[in-house]
């Protein structure tokens, strides 16, 4: 639950209607209307340019809003930076710390700024992440300086954090670990609204994910839906010909082609009978490819009668 100003709780943990930013003519993002539960992990979605950064430095007062209001833990981004502040944990998509200081020392100025953070808590994130404090940031590489933004935005515990691209730069073994930092935050009661351009790894972590596009939400599902509508692509490598009519009545499967022993297609859902079918041969080998979030966007669009007005009222109630 989340405290409000007057001492209520609430389960709503960030809000948003109509948040719109243009830059001039440009537009950032236009008639965000979003609501993130208390304890629930969002995962913000779109490709390079959709609107996510500018989102999220609203909801920081970063930058203030052309019109719409953002309600962030009950609380006013503006009127209540100071307050939030202490309750927020925040990675920026784009990180600039100051200084040549060792990250140990940077971390200590962070833990201080935010009151009683036990410092072993800093050494365990630094310990799960295999960031090595005694380095100068600022010699550090980009995965290494992620990992120092991570351990300042967690350090503390905050009832909300919010990520921009948090596995940018990170190495597959640490993106698993970060993705179990959320899964940790999760069940210990903390919200998470992360920014993302892969599905794969949001669909691992978040409950719902909304997708923003050219600055518009253009829709919000639960994982568990997009998961049944991933499309992934197959090639699959038998040992002789095979014939495409084999494949092409199989349920889900489209865009067969066959090159002599090569099967290539799509998966709409579930790779069984595809699998179940190809064994019937002597296989070689079979590639899967994650499916890419434009093509789960796609395809859910084209199988669904959802608009992007509905969806507006599906972020609303979390449906
Ligand atoms: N300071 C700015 N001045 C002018 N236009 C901007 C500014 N910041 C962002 N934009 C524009 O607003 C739109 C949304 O950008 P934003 O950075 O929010 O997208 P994003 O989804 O975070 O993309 P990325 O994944 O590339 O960071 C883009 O068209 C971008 O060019």
């Amino acid at each position: 639950m989340t405290q409000t100003m007057d001492g209520m709780t609430s389960d709503i943990a960030l809000h948003t209607e109509d948040l719109t930013k243009f830059y001039g003519q440009r537009r950032g993002i236009e008639g965000l209307g979003l609501e993130v539960r208390t304890g629930e992990v969002l995962g913000f979605l779109g490709p390079n340019g959709a609107g996510k950064t500018t989102t999220i430095r609203l909801l920081l007062d970063f930058l203030r809003p052309t019109r719409g209001h953002a309600t962030v833990l009950g609380l006013d981004p503006r009127r209540d930076k100071a307050t939030l502040h202490g309750r927020l944990g925040y990675l920026p998509g784009e990180l600039a710390f100051p200084g040549r200081g060792r990250a140990d020392e940077l971390l200590r100025f962070f833990a201080g700024v935010r009151g009683d953070v036990p410092w072993s808590r800093v050494t365990g994130l630094a310990d799960r992440l295999e960031l090595d404090l005694t380095r100068p940031v600022h010699t550090m590489s980009k995965g290494n300086k992620q990992k120092v933004g991570l351990v300042q935005a967690f350090m503390h515990e905050p009832a909300l954090l919010v990520l921009d691209e948090p596995t940018s730069g990170l190495d597959p073994l640490m993106q698993q670990e970060f993705l179990a930092m959320v899964r940790d935050a999760r069940a210990a009661g903390q919200t998470v609204f992360m920014s993302s351009h892969v599905l794969a790894e949001v669909q691992q972590v978040a409950d719902r994910v909304a997708i923003v596009r050219d600055g518009r939400l253009a829709a919000v599902e639960r994982v568990e839906s997009l998961g049944k509508r991933a499309i992934r692509t197959v090639e699959i490598h038998f040992a002789d010909p095979v014939d495409a009519a084999e494949f092409e009545a199989l349920p889900g499967i489209g865009d067969v082609v066959v090159a002599g022993p090569v099967l290539r297609c799509s998966v709409d859902g579930r790779l069984d009978p595809l699998v179940k079918a190809a064994a019937r041969h002597e296989v070689i080998d079979l590639l899967s490819a994650e499916p890419d979030l434009e093509e789960t966007f796609l395809s859910f669009y084209y199988h669904t009668e959802h608009t992007a007005e509905g969806a507006g009222d599906a972020a609303r109630t979390g449906a």
